[in-house]
């Protein structure tokens, strides 16, 4: 579990990213920060393994407050992946993939199986391991980095809009990839996004952000969804609009989570709007 209490951060030139902020990130689930560019979701994820030291508040991990862990260790032990991969140019991928082992001192050949073990995981042919970067796909790149953030076996992964700069298929299938990956691997996934759809797919905690990093919202999809916080919330999620992907329709009786084509995705159970409970339909 993650747990911030209190947080803030000012930059040093004044800049106050993010304020008092306060959430429990549960461990082995998906939470996802969404909000409108600049409301401080990268600062509050890089404040986890400390790519960002926090100014104010405490932020524990597993009850152990990480201001006095070591920096490097701690980013080692935690997965990170980025938007535009940050693969290595001039690296080989399977000597991307094993970057962070190699750091921790495993002999290369250990790491190099490994890394191709890890190719399998994330969907990628091995035959792609002696490639450069420039030479994949943007798809297959963001595959490489999610290998590569899961290579040293944390139990955490960071994922800074990982899939933002792919095309809406590509993204669609890296984003059923990971929900697959996650049923398989167990890990305290922390994810970044624009994108509420997004936000909707893969978290079971969503926390819907505002400048300042002011949490607006948290809960889960169908908590959302069923209860917009207020109008903000409803607009953000355009319940209002009408133009959600996923939305909730009454049936027969029941609430019914829809996806855009109208098609069932889920029943609330009666009862249960405030539980997030979802049965299939
Ligand atoms: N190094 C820095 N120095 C000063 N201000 C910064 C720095 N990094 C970020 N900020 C500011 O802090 C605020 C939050 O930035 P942050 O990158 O966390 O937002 P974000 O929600 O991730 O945005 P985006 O979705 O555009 O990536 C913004 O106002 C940004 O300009």
């Amino acid at each position: 579990m993650i747990e911030f209490r209190q947080v803030s951060k000012r930059f040093p030139d004044g800049t106050l990213a993010v304020e008092d902020f306060s959430l429990v990130i549960p461990s082995r689930k998906t939470t996802v920060f969404v909000g409108s560019s600049g409301c401080g979701k990268t600062t509050i994820l890089r404040m986890i393994n400390r790519m960002i030291d926090r100014t104010a508040g405490s932020i524990e991990i597993d009850g152990e407050d990480i201001v006095g862990l070591d920096r490097v260790k701690l980013r080692r032990r935690i997965g990170y992946v980025m938007q535009n991969s940050g693969l290595l140019p001039h690296r080989k991928v399977v000597d991307n993939v094993a970057t962070v082992p190699l750091l921790n001192g495993v002999p290369k050949r250990e790491a190099h199986a490994r890394a191709l073990e890890l190719l399998d995981t994330v969907g990628l042919d091995r035959a792609l391991a002696n490639r450069y970067p420039s030479q994949l796909s943007g798809g297959q790149q963001q595959r490489v980095g999610v290998a590569r953030g899961l290579a040293a076996d944390p139990n955490i992964l960071l994922m800074d809009e990982p899939f933002g700069a792919v095309d809406p298929l590509v993204r669609a299938e890296l984003q059923h990839e990971l929900i697959r990956l996650q049923r398989e691997l167990d890990k305290t996934v922390v994810f970044v996004t624009h994108d509420i759809d997004e936000a909707f797919l893969l978290g079971d905690q969503v926390v819907i952000l505002q400048k300042g990093g002011v949490i607006v919202q948290k809960g889960s999809p169908t908590e959302i969804l069923t209860a917009p916080a207020n109008e903000f919330v409803a607009d953000f999620i355009g319940a209002t609009k009408g133009k959600r992907a996923l939305h909730i329709d009454r049936r027969d009786g029941r609430d019914v989570v829809l996806d855009s084509e109208g098609r069932a995705a889920g029943v609330l159970v009666e009862g249960s709007a405030g539980t997030g409970e979802e049965v299939p339909t």
